[in-house]
């Protein structure tokens, strides 16, 4: 056999071309969705996705900004932009590009941002609404996965979803909202025993490791489909993820490539969350 790719970019594109007429339509009523974006330090790969970012709202209409503030800011000051941006009534999404420096704790920075303005879904509240099944910002990245599955027509219900990986921004909360599908749903992560004894029984794999190759052919049931969330930059500059595309791709039934798979959908899904903040659809607190 030899799996169906799930083309992340593709994808994307076309969402995106669907969100720049909604946003036509919005700037039409006197609404300009605005996101604004803050960048601590100088981190070349921090760098390169803040430009993603801004080359894509621009792609769509949305109007966005990036405040760039040094390595050496304090976690004050970081506090008082975000609640400047919190009171401007213009600026409907704020993120703040994650890793921070050392010397700045991420909850707090995560906990300032409004609710209603957390465009990445990192805030505790919502978080919370995302576990009851609320409607509120889903994070980016499993937001985009929960989307390819759908479009591509994977069922999730009643199927055995393997996560493996537990962070905060994607292992926990892709678990969560496969759960919210009816998936049955398994975690994995660096402490797990015996991987192989739980990924060989996924109908859906969602592999977010940081390790190129960790998933090879041999950890893979026949016909699953593979969604692979790493992105390993290479001594050569290229990028990978963490499957072993060729051979996983012989034995999956679908597989997300990297790069053009994961990558572009979760830029995607943070347009579509501005969009939201914009219209005010989120039931958090202003
Ligand atoms: N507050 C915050 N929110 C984030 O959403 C966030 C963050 N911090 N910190 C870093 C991670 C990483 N991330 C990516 C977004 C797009 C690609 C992407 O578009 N990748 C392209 C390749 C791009 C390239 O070639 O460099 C692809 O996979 O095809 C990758 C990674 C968002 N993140």
């Amino acid at each position: 056999m030899s799996a169906d790719i799930i083309k992340g970019k593709e994808l994307a594109h076309k969402l995106k071309e669907e969100m720049s007429k909604e946003v036509l339509f919005l700037k039409e009523q006197g609404l300009v969705p605005h996101l604004t974006v803050i960048l601590i330090g100088d981190n070349p790969a921090s760098k390169s996705y803040v430009n993603g970012k801004k080359k894509a709202s621009g792609e769509t209409g949305i109007s966005s900004d990036v405040i760039e503030m040094g390595v050496s800011t304090s976690e004050k000051e970081l506090l008082m932009k975000i609640q400047e941006l919190n009171n401007d009534p213009s600026v409907h999404g704020i993120l703040v590009q994650l890793p921070l420096p050392e010397h700045i704790d991420e909850q707090h920075v995560i906990e300032a941002i409004s609710p209603a303005k957390d465009v990445d879904g990192f805030h505790p509240i919502n978080i919370g609404r995302m576990i009851t099944g609320e409607d509120t910002f889903l994070p980016c990245t499993p937001y985009g996965i929960l989307t390819m599955l759908k479009s591509y027509d994977i069922t999730i219900e009643g199927k055995h979803a393997v996560v493996i990986g537990r962070s905060n921004i994607v292992g926990k909360p892709i678990g969560q909202l496969l759960l919210n599908e009816n998936a049955t749903v398994t975690y994995c992560h660096s402490k797990t025993t015996n991987l192989i004894d739980f990924t060989s029984k996924a109908d859906i794999l969602i592999v977010a490791v940081g390790r190129p190759n960790a998933i090879r052919e041999e950890h893979i049931k026949d016909g699953a489909a593979v969604i692979d969330v790493g992105i390993n930059r290479l001594e050569d500059g290229s990028l990978t993820g963490d499957v072993d595309f060729d051979a996983v791709s012989e034995k999956a039934s679908y597989i997300s490539p990297v790069p053009r798979g994961v990558g572009p959908m979760t830029i995607t899904m943070l347009l579509q969350n501005t969009i939201k903040a914009a219209k005010g659809l989120s039931k958090s607190e202003r």
